[in-house]
């Protein structure tokens, strides 16, 4: 097992990454309060780890209270948000009632949120089981649910007490969603880290067939890169924002085609080419960058056509981006590959030309 800590002065914690993680209570005891705690799961992930989660933390007497939510990113809403509640206050639970996010991405941002708002915030520990939230989702404190109109767009900044990531997991992970989370895998080499990027080019072969040496360093190098942003800038006024390369675009997708036609990752991949396209417009990125970028997405089997919902449709949909400012779509462009900008400062024209190249 490997440890790194997310470095937020009271609010700091650990991130455990390693094999078989889920059975070891050992782990989870020191960070509960009482021996009380709510595990949220999905359909899919219930039948394949609850008992194996909670069972022996049953068998050291902790209560557990198992909430089971349907899967898919378009239940990831109000209606669905509260069935958390419910289930907590018909449970009794209390402010020192833990709850715990056994799942991906969806699972961890919704409990987060209920985390956070319950009682006005209740302890929460993520256990993330998709590659995605391995790596990202379960890392950082951004919690909560999207809005028909928009991504993530109800949400507060809440932080976990503990991050366990069981890379056994992941052997029960479909390919799609393995793909989905090396698209935010690769976000990292491009923003910061150009040595990670020349290592994920040079083992991606190796990922794709889930070789575990070369899984468990992407996932080490990615929460590393992942908890210093976090570190230096919580509340993303600035630096924070990198961690949204592809994002204004994806998110735009998502919405867009209807939640859950497209995965995040897929959103992500196919946003990061198209902010690369624009990076290159702007006289930043090369033709080769721009095709090593389109090169290291296909060969994770990620998409790197956008679909053609049309100029007009994309930036109706980026304009309700929380990085807006005063009515203008800031975006993260890439200076090179390993390093990102965060800027309002581009030419409009050329936004609506990388938009174009989108329409069939
Ligand atoms: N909070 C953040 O910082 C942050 C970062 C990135 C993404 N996100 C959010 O995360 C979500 C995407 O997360 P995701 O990619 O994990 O998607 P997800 O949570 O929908 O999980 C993907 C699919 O895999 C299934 N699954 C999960 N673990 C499994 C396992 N071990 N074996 C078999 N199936 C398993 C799930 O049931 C689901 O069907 C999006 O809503 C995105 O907005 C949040
Ligand atoms: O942690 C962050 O900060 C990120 O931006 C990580 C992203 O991968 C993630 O998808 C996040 O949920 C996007 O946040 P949002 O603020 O654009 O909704
Ligand atoms: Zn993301």
């Amino acid at each position: 097992m490997q440890t790194l800590n997310v470095e937020l002065a009271e609010r700091s914690y650990p991130i455990h990454i390693g094999e078989d993680l889920l059975s070891q209570p050992d782990l989870i005891l020191p960070h509960l309060k009482r021996k009380q705690v709510a595990v949220v799961t999905n359909t899919t992930v219930g039948p394949l780890y609850l008992d194996k989660l909670c069972n022996p933390l049953r068998d050291r007497g902790v209560s557990v209270i198992p909430i089971v939510l349907p899967d898919g990113e378009q239940y990831k809403n109000a209606e669905v948000l509260g069935k958390i509640y419910d289930a907590l206050l018909e449970n009794r639970c209390e402010r020192h009632t833990t709850l715990i996010a056994l799942g991906g991405g969806v699972i961890g941002d919704m409990t987060g949120y209920a985390a956070a708002t319950f009682l006005r915030g209740v302890p929460f520990i993520q256990v993330p089981t998709t590659l995605l939230s391995q790596v990202d989702s379960s890392v950082g404190g951004k919690t909560g649910i999207n809005h028909p109109l928009g991504k993530n767009m109800i949400g507060a900044f809440w932080q976990p007490k503990l991050v366990l990531a069981d890379t056994t997991t992941l052997n029960t992970l479909p390919d799609r969603e393995l793909s989905a989370g090396i698209a935010e895998i690769i976000k990292y080499g491009l923003i910061r880290d150009i040595e990670f990027f020349n290592w994920l080019e040079a083992n991606m072969t190796k990922l794709m067939a889930r070789d575990p040496a070369a899984l468990a360093y992407a996932i080490r190098r990615s929460c590393e890169n992942k908890a210093e942003v976090v570190a230096a800038d919580e509340r993303e006024s600035g630096e924070r924002a990198l961690l949204n390369l592809g994002h204004t675009f994806g998110h735009a997708i998502e919405a867009g085609m209807g939640y859950g036609v497209w995965l995040h990752g897929e959103g992500v991949a196919a946003g990061t080419l198209l902010a690369a396209d624009l990076s290159r417009r702007m006289g930043w990125l090369t033709d080769t960058d721009v095709e090593r970028i389109a090169a290291i997405h296909r060969a994770a089997n990620l998409p790197t056509v956008a679909p053609s919902l049309g100029t007009a449709a994309y930036l109706e949909l980026m304009g309700l981006d929380k990085k807006v400012q005063d009515g203008k779509i800031r975006l993260i462009l890439l200076q090179a590959i390993g390093k990102a900008v965060f800027t309002a400062d581009y030419a409009p024209h050329l936004l609506h030309e990388t938009l174009q190249t989108t329409d069939a």
